[in-house]
């Protein structure tokens, strides 16, 4: 090769290689409103997640249409991506799902409460591993949960008949007790149960993000005992009663397979599938099982407890839905049965109306935060790597162009013969459960426990407003607060 060949080549190589991260960098972040110096756009979110959705979309429409689909935030240096469109959500998150499906670092949840079996919040091979084997056992156990959830509902009738002012209680009761025996073959008969103490409690464990050490990393190591230090002991507070959770079924299980007394249920199922000469107390496997297992228990009872409530307060609010929901009932029932599984495709109502529960009030508004591991692009625009990105769900099922009237509880709008219905369908099944390798795996657990109980219920009774002293009906709030990720009546 000549020296003049080679200057050629250098000069050449040069000029792409110069071209590449010109172009890398000239390209635009997605648009979104200014940040201030240093903390971004910090001081313009509201705190807690139902008002930052509503806050998205405000930003959306107050910007037109160059915010429908995409939108960037910054916190103090950080990139935040916000889909604002069910197209977007699904264009990145689902089709890319391999670069979109990790969680971004969260300091306080896995280093200071210990969180790292927690599937939820955890990525790479133990998430995956301790999720499909959630996946897994769903699928083909159907028949063992679903008879536990029958079973469940039946108790929950029976104790509504006997107490019905106490019906938020006796929900709760009906779905911690039937996750208990899905997960650890246990029957839970009565409040004080031991068991029952110990989920309970991991869900009352504090929680008030966001955290300023998920902001500052750094400050995981600031002394517990000085003034602003009651993270530190929140963080310790939660991590024994999340290793509680985690081991305490566990071992009662295994236990009981030792002596041959333990009945059906996720544990056994799965540890009993183990090779022989896995030790079902020590082996990593049988540890994959545990965590799964318990983390499933926030996860389950958040959003199902929440929906319920939705679903019911709707009945009280619209006595014609409750109406024609009870007509369709009785029209499959008669007057001498109560609703099985099998009935589901005969009450096509009952599904409409689960399913506008699920998009009117949104568990999730804003999903949970992914994060996109490379550098990516999208309409144009450029995805920093490491950027947290977050589906604005509670925008997409609001779109005025797919939820006509979005803010009106109107399951007609799902009835097969309704135009349009199709597509609204679509949209809350690839919304409500969440995205790419992240969308929940306990998703037809989830429906099935709404199935049951709400056509139980209907069956058995009429919903109505409570009544004040002065024998006046009381308007039910609906107020939705935030706790953690989940909204709750
Ligand atoms: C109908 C009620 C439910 C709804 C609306 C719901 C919704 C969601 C959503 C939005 C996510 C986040 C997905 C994402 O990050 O993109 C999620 C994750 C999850 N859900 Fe559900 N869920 C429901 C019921 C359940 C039930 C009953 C279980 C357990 C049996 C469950 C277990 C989980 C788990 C373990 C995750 C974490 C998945 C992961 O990070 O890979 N969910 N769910």
């Amino acid at each position: 090769m000549t020296p003049h060949l080679v200057y050629v080549l250098v000069t050449v190589a040069t000029f792409l290689v110069l071209r590449y991260f010109l172009r890398r960098h000239a390209r635009r972040l997605p648009p979104g409103p200014n940040g201030r110096f240093l903390v971004g756009n910090l001081p313009d979110l509201p705190k807690g997640e139902a008002k930052m959705a509503e806050t998205y979309v405000k930003w959306r429409d107050d910007y037109g249409t160059r915010l429908r689909s995409i939108m960037h935030l910054e916190v103090f240096g950080k990139h935040m991506i916000v889909l604002n469109s069910a197209q977007a959500a699904r264009d990145l998150m689902d089709k890319r799902a391999p670069i979109y499906s990790h969680r971004p670092r969260m300091p306080m949840l896995i280093e200071l409460v210990g969180n790292s079996w927690v599937v939820s919040v955890i990525s790479g091979e133990p998430h995956r591993e301790r999720r499909s084997i959630a996946q897994r056992y769903f699928l083909a156990q159907f028949k063992d949960w679903q008879r536990v959830q029958l079973e469940s509902s039946r108790t929950l009738l029976q104790n509504l008949f006997d107490d019905p002012d106490n019906w938020a209680a006796f929900l709760r009761l009906a779905v911690a007790s039937s996750f208990l025996q899905i997960c650890y073959g246990h029957k839970v008969t009565d409040t004080n149960d031991v068991l029952l103490k110990i989920v309970q409690d991991a869900l009352e464990v504090p929680r008030n993000y966001p955290y300023l050490v998920d902001v500052f990393p750094i400050l995981k190591y600031y002394p517990s005992w000085l003034p602003g230090g009651k993270f530190k002991k929140d963080a310790a507070e939660a991590r024994v009663i999340n290793q509680r959770l985690r081991h305490v079924p566990f071992n009662m299980v295994r236990d009981q397979m030792a002596a041959g007394t333990a009945s059906s249920s996720f544990i056994s199922t799965l540890l009993s599938q183990l090779p022989p000469d896995e030790d079902p107390g020590t082996s990593h496997q049988a540890g994959v099982i545990r965590d799964s297992a318990a983390a499933m228990y926030g996860a389950a009872m958040d959003s199902t407890v929440s929906l319920m409530y939705t679903l019911l307060g709707a009945m009280v609010l619209q006595p014609d839905i409750q109406r024609q929901a009870q007509s369709e009932l009785d029209s499959v029932l008669g007057q001498d049965r109560l609703p099985t599984f099998d009935d589901r495709p005969s009450l096509p109502f009952i599904d409409c109306i689960i399913l506008e529960a699920l998009r009117w009030n949104i568990v999730t508004p804003l999903g949970f935060p992914h994060m996109v591991i490379e550098e990516d692009e999208y309409l144009g625009y450029r995805i920093p790597k490491g950027s947290t990105v977050v589906g604005n769900a509670w925008a997409i099922l609001r779109d005025p162009v797919v939820f006509s009237n979005p803010e009106k509880f109107d399951p007609w709008r799902f009835l097969p013969t309704r135009e349009g219905s199709a597509t609204a369908r679509e949209v809350i099944d690839s919304t409500v459960y969440g995205w790419g390798r992240r969308a929940c795996p306990g998703r037809h657990v989830g429906y099935s426990a709404l199935f049951i109980m709400i056509s139980s219920i209907l069956t058995c009774f009429n919903i109505e407003k409570a009544l004040d002293d002065a024998g006046n009906g009381v308007v039910p709030s609906l107020k939705y607060i935030s706790k953690s990720f989940v909204r709750y009546c």
